[in-house]
């Protein structure tokens, strides 16, 4: 079985090895999304692969980090790509969230990334 929490934060970035004239080459912002997946039987009596609010536990420290900044000046962050941005995310949470299975970072309405550790 599979859950998932959505997070959001808003963060400005650019992407400085997008050619000369790119509109990301701009410094601009995004509401992002954020879903971070686990993968995991289900515990009983409770009936959840795990509470909900332990996901929130695990994410708060990433948020803080990336909520209301440039993520260009996050170290590891220096291209802020979706996908260096799913990576980035799964490389801190993995240790303590070993069902992890999956994270989601989504930039636009119609824009994001899809990591599976690999
Ligand atoms: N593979 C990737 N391509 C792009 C990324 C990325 O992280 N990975 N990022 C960007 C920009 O950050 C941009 O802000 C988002 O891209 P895009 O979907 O092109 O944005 P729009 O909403 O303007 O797209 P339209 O659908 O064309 O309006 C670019 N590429
Ligand atoms: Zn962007």
């Amino acid at each position: 079985m599979e859950i998932f929490k959505e997070f959001r934060f808003e963060a400005a970035h650019h992407l400085p090895h997008t050619p000369e004239g790119h509109k990301c080459r701009r410094l601009h912002g995004h509401s992002f999304r954020v879903e971070i997946h686990v993968e995991g039987p289900l515990a009983q009596p409770q009936g959840w692969v795990m509470d909900f609010a332990d996901l929130t536990k695990a994410f708060s420290p990433i948020h803080a980090k990336l909520d209301h900044y440039l993520l260009n000046e996050i170290e590891g962050l220096e291209n802020p790509t979706s996908e260096n941005l799913a990576r980035w995310i799964w490389d801190r949470l993995k240790p303590g969230l070993p069902g992890l299975s999956q994270v989601v970072v989504r930039e636009t309405c119609t824009s994001g990334c899809v990591y599976r550790g690999a």
